[in-house]
């Protein structure tokens, strides 16, 4: 068996990825199993790990424990070294942020010995699509500018993320911030360009770009993203009046907003997302600049094993 790159955030959903680890690192000793792991020390690092365990290496699997923030940052590595090498490469994931919707999209089950299994198994594997924004970061989830710009921020700056995610209920976080960012936020007028079609958005809460489904700890954003068909799908929700947009809160995490009148949805490779004023951008969960984002897909970019 070929040994296997395993990259660490021990800090994701606040200290579970160093307890994750001990509980891996005990079975693949125990199991015989060659590896190499690399612990991130600071905010950026797993993109450096990831280019030294391919390209150093040579490792064909990369392991990620972490959350989407650190899943981002290595598949930044990967493609990085992928636009100039042939250095082929698949991702698990072994779920330990507070979001973990990578691991959601693709099945992978929250158990950390249960993920690591399907890893070295590597029984499914999917080649899927990336985000690739000019100035701004790859992304694999997701891209979004306005009110999930914000709750990103709002988030990863929370000090009830860390509370929460010690009791196991990071996710919860993420709609703690949506309700203090929804109570106050304003809208303002936008443009989407999808695929040469420009559109005129005015009072525009978000525009967000998905790759996945979900979203920000699990809500179903776009029930019909899918990171295989080299589209993306873009989801934009416009109102008024905050109040409207209550039942749009109250049925996304079930993916059955799509039918309320504040939702848009449409689909395309190329897409451009222009405002009046600077609007903060997410990509992945990770606060990744302002407007204007300009997006292009990269078709079938990087291998997952799946669950
Ligand atoms: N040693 C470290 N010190 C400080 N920050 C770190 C360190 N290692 C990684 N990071 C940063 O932590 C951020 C968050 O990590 P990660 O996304 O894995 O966990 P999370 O925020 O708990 O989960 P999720 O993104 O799923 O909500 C990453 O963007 C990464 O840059």
């Amino acid at each position: 068996m070929e040994t296997i790159g395993i990259i660490v955030n021990p800090l994701s959903g606040n200290g579970r990825g160093s307890n994750i680890w001990r509980e891996i690192e005990t079975y693949l000793q125990s199991h015989h199993i060659a590896f190499l792991v690399k612990l991130t020390t600071y905010a950026g690092e797993a993109t450096q790990h990831a280019m030294t365990l391919i390209q150093h290496h040579q490792v064909h699997q990369l392991i990620v424990i972490g959350g989407d923030g650190t899943i981002h940052e290595v598949v930044a590595g990967m493609r990085q070294l992928a636009l100039t090498s042939d250095s082929p490469c698949s991702i698990a994931v072994i779920p330990a942020g507070t979001g973990n919707d990578f691991a959601k999209a693709y099945s992978i089950p929250t158990h950390p010995i249960e993920a690591l299994q399907i890893a070295l198994a590597a029984a499914k594997k999917v080649q899927i699509d990336l985000l690739q924004a000019t100035n701004h970061p790859i992304a694999v989830n997701s891209i979004g500018a306005g009110f999930d710009g914000m709750v990103a921020k709002v988030t990863n700056e929370a000090s009830y993320k860390k509370l929460l995610n010690r009791f196991g209920l990071g996710k919860l976080s993420y709609f703690i911030s949506i309700l203090r960012v929804f109570a106050t936020y304003q809208p303002s007028i936008a443009w989407l360009e999808v695929d040469g079609n420009t559109y005129e958005l005015p009072n525009m809460w978000l525009a967000a770009v998905a790759n996945i489904p979900f979203y920000g700890g699990s809500i179903q954003i776009c029930p019909t993203a899918s990171p295989c068909d080299g589209h993306a799908d873009v989801v934009v929700i416009q109102s008024k009046g905050r109040f409207k947009l209550l039942p749009v809160l109250f049925t996304v995490y079930q993916g059955k907003h799509t039918k309320h009148p504040a939702v848009t949805f449409y689909k395309g490779k190329s897409i451009t997302i222009r405002t009046a004023k600077p609007l903060l951008v997410q990509a992945d969960g990770e606060f990744a600049g302002s407007t204007p984002v300009q997006i292009e897909i990269i078709p079938a970019a990087i291998t997952v094993i799946s669950g």
